[in-house]
């Protein structure tokens, strides 16, 4: 894996206050907006996807990344497949391997990676079933959401997560230890998500940073029993710029390996996406203008990771 290291700036040191949220408690709703405004970013404790499910899976996963890899790259494909190294189509690089996939509920009965594992029983097993449940946790999450911002009907967010065509991907990251003296290589680069939600979890190594609305960076401790829930370019828009797509990005551990997986909420490639009415008092406070998520989705995927992919779609204000 060649990858140069960047400088990167060093992430603020003691800086403990990511929002905590308990979903077991719907007057966490207060908080959980809070935290999408403020951070665009949150863990979320007492969620109910069974550990053993989620260790499963982690074990799959570190099964595949340990095969040799020529085997590994016989899976190379985009924009889902097997990649090492390339994030993207446009230059991008980063200290990582992957395995992204289809999750999408309508793509037939072989959802996932059709053919593309030898043996694929357990891992589509695995995997189907703990997409279905991070798909329910991330709904109920998007309705306390809602709760929150006094949004009726309750599943305006969720129904685009939950739609039989919801444009879902499912992501498997391997950061490998880096034995370089610099310890700022970075494994991901710093982006945002296009979709509308991301929900991420981690081994017990850290390297996750999150861009606070100052510009500084800080490190997110890892939890593997906890997921972390990132607001979406999506998301943004819907709100019309009260929740932050939060910027992160990953760096690379000089002596432990880092696995996560990260289920992408998007929502069907028809989906509108524009402010929400109820949540614009005019016209003019209206920020972005509407497009599809098909259309976005071919502009995120024309750009490089750090770019601002909501710039094109930002209205022009007339004086
Ligand atoms: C450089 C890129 C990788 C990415 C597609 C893009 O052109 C810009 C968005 C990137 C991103 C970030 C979040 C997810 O990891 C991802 C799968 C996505 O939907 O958008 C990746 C894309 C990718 O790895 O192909
Ligand atoms: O692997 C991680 O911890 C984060 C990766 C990420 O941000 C992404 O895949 O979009
Ligand atoms: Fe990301």
């Amino acid at each position: 894996m060649a990858v140069l290291s960047k400088p990167v700036t060093e992430p603020k040191p003691g800086f403990s206050q990511i929002p905590v949220i308990d979903i077991s408690d719907p007057e966490s709703k207060h908080a959980l907006v809070k935290a999408c405004e403020d951070f665009g970013f949150f863990k979320v404790i007492n969620h109910g996807v069974s550990s053993e499910l989620v260790s499963v899976l982690e074990h799959e996963a570190v099964d595949f990344f340990s095969l040799p890899k020529s085997e590994k790259t016989q899976l190379a494909g985009y924009p889902f497949g097997y990649g090492n190294s390339k994030i993207g189509r446009n230059g991008d690089v980063g200290w990582v391997e992957y395995l992204l996939m289809n999750a999408n509920l309508a793509s037939g009965s072989d959802p996932f990676l059709p053919g593309l594992l030898k043996n694929p029983e357990t891992f589509r097993n695995a995997l189907e079933e703990y997409t279905r449940s991070v798909r329910k946790m991330t709904c109920d999450v998007l309705e306390m959401i809602t709760d929150g911002l006094k949004i009726k009907p309750r599943n305006t967010l969720s129904k685009l997560v939950s739609d039989q065509n919801a444009d879902s991907i499912f992501r498997l990251n391997h950061y490998p230890p880096c034995p370089l003296i610099n310890k700022n290589v970075i494994g991901f680069g710093e982006h945002t998500d296009p979709q509308i939600i991301s929900v991420l979890r981690s081994n017990n190594t850290s390297g996750l940073q999150i861009n606070l609305t100052d510009g500084s960076w800080i490190s997110v401790p890892s939890d593997h029993s906890s997921f972390f829930f990132n607001v979406g370019d999506s998301l943004q828009v819907m709100t019309n710029g009260r929740f932050k797509s939060v910027r992160h990005r990953v760096v690379a551990n000089s002596k432990k390996s880092r696995v996560s997986m990260i289920y992408f909420a998007g929502p069907s490639l028809t989906q509108r996406i524009a402010p929400l009415t109820c949540l614009v008092d005019n016209e003019d406070e209206r920020l972005y203008e509407e497009f599809t998520w098909s259309e976005y989705r071919n502009s995120a995927y024309k750009s490089r990771l750090s770019d601002n992919r909501l710039q094109p779609f930002e209205r022009k204000t007339i004086k």
